[in-house]
This record gives C-alpha cells, structure tokens and sequence, in this order.
C-alpha cells in the first residue's frame, strides 16, 4: 500500500461531512485526491455526482494509504467505526474527528494509539463557507499536520485554535450547536409577529435579514456586542421596552443554562461512546 500525504478520506459522507467536502472543492481542492466512505447508497451517489470525488462503501477502502482521515460519523458509533479501521491506520496518517464530546484519547487508542489527532468543532454555516471551527490537537500533531486541519476546516470558515482539550465541549455549546439558538430565536420572532398580524413572508424576511445585519455589524463593525445593543437601545424607547421583557424572563440565565446543558451532553457522549 502507498501512502499519498495528499490524500484526504472521509469516514462518514452525512450533513457535515458534505459541507467539509463542498468547502474544499471550492477551494480548488483535487476531487481525485478526496475519498469518503458512507454506508446509504443514495449519499454515495450524491456526493460523486455533486464533487466527483471517489465513494466507497467500505471505510477500510476509502482509508487505505490516505495522508489524512477524517472521521465524521456520530459520536456513539465512533468507537466501533475507529477499532474496526485500527489496523488500515496502521501508517499513521493525521486523524481529525469532528464528533461531538469524543476526547483525543479515545479516538487515538481506538485507531490503534501513537496518532496524530486532531479534534474539531465547525458548524452547519460551513456549508456556505460561513462556519466557525475549534480546534484542539494532540502532542503528536506538529506544524504540517496543523496547517493541514486549519486548511480543511479553513476552506469552510474560520478556525480558532483551543489549547485546551476540556474546553471543546463549551466551543460545541457556542459554536457547533450555536447556529440553532440563531434560527430558534428567527423563528420566534417570526411566530410573535404573526401572532400581531404580520404575514409570515414579511415577518421572516425581515427577522431574517435582521439576523444577517446584526451578523455581520458584529463582524465587521469593530464595536464590541454590548456597545452595538447600547447603539440601538433609545432611551425609554421599544428596544428598552423588549431589553427589560428579557430581563425580567431571565434571558442571560436562559442562556447560561443552555449553554450548560450543551456542554454537559458533550461530556456525556465522551462517556456514552467508549469511556
Ligand atoms: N450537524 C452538526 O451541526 C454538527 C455535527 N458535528 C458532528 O459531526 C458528526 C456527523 O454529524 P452529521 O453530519 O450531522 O450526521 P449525519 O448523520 O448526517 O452523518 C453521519 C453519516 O455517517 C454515516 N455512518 C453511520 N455509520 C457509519 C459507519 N459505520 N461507517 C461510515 N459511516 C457511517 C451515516 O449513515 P446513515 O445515516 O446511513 O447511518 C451518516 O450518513 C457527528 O459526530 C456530530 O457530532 C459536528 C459539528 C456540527
Ligand atoms: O447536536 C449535536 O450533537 C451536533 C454537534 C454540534 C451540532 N450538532
């Protein structure tokens, strides 16, 4: 078998895998030199249709000789997945896992110990090169194999590197779940403004676009998020008005709360998937 450092093989071809594939592929990434393994035929078809990359069925196939394996299957099959592929790593290629809660050092023993790996968080906005990944590495991931995760997860968004291991199941909480808290808090403002009358076409354009704005000042605007809300917040006027109804429902505890909840299930799933 020869290995081809070039070589990029997807464990799992679902939602995330397919928007790191897209990400590269539009970055002017080789579809010969990316491979993805995925059991349902359908997305196996889809993903050589759409990116004209190699698909295979079998994960050792895909696996074989590839400088770079990335595992994208669900937290709770990843140990089965990993020990059944132990002995095709056998090369050592770099081993990036983007599953939620699953520790460095599980994934490592399970492929078979002494790997380099790399833990990531992005997020579904990667799908339009808009994501947000952390990332976290073992001692054993040295400057190429870095620049190599941060090139992969790059071409889907922005990547931030975490040093610490323990903190990736909060960057799960506010980065890799976050984009739902967005779209949970579109769609009800869309519901209050129906429920007042407006249609539902205009309510969810403009809560929609308003969510874009507020994105993007955020980003672009250089003021920090509390200073932006100050900005918009007149005295006595209706955005006090709504600020105060947060307040009073306990919003910022709200948060905190979920917040935890997410991190903790994190936590859980590291043990629900192998220890
Ligand atoms: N969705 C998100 O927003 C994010 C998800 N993640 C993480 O990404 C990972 C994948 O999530 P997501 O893409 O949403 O999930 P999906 O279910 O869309 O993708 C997982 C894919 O893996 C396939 N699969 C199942 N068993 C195996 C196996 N033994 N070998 C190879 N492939 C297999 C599944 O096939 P089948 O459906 O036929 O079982 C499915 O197509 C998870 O670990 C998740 O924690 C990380 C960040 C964000
Ligand atoms: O909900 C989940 O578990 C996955 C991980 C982050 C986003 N989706």
């Amino acid at each position: 078998m020869t290995t081809n450092p070039q070589r990029i093989a997807f464990v799992g071809g679902g939602n995330m895998a397919r928007s790191l594939i897209g990400g590269l592929v539009r970055h002017g990434a080789d579809p010969a030199a990316l491979a993805v393994a995925e059991p349902n035929a359908d997305l196996r078809d889809a993903l050589a249709r759409d990116f004209g990359l190699s698909v295979h069925a079998d994960n050792g196939e895909a696996a074989c000789g590839a400088g770079v394996v990335l595992l994208a299957v669900k937290p709770q099959v990843m140990q089965p997945v990993c020990t059944a592929l132990a002995p095709t790593l056998a090369h050592k290629p770099l081993v990036i896992s983007i599953a939620a809660g699953v520790r460095i050092d599980q994934i490592d023993a399970w492929c078979g110990g002494g790997l380099a790996v790399v833990r990531a968080m992005p997020n579904t906005p990667a799908l339009i090169g808009a994501g947000a990944t952390g990332l976290c590495a073992n001692a054993r991931v040295g400057d190429a194999e870095r620049a190599a995760a941060e090139r992969i997860l790059g071409a889907a968004g922005l990547t931030v590197w975490v040093e610490r291991e323990d903190l990736m199941d909060v960057v799960t909480a506010i980065s890799g779940s976050a984009p739902a808290y967005f779209f949970l808090l579109v769609e009800a403002l869309e519901a209050a403004a129906v429920a007042h009358g407006l249609p539902a076409d205009a309510a969810r354009a403009l809560a929609t676009q308003t969510a874009l704005g507020a994105g993007r000042m955020l980003r672009e605007d250089g003021e920090t998020p509390a200073r932006l809300r100050e900005r918009v917040t007149s005295p006595n006027g209706t955005t006090q008005a709504a600020l105060d109804a947060f307040a009073a429902g306990g919003f910022r505890d709200l948060v905190a709360n979920a917040v935890d909840a997410a991190t903790r299930r994190g936590r859980e799933l590291s043990a629900g998937s192998g220890g």
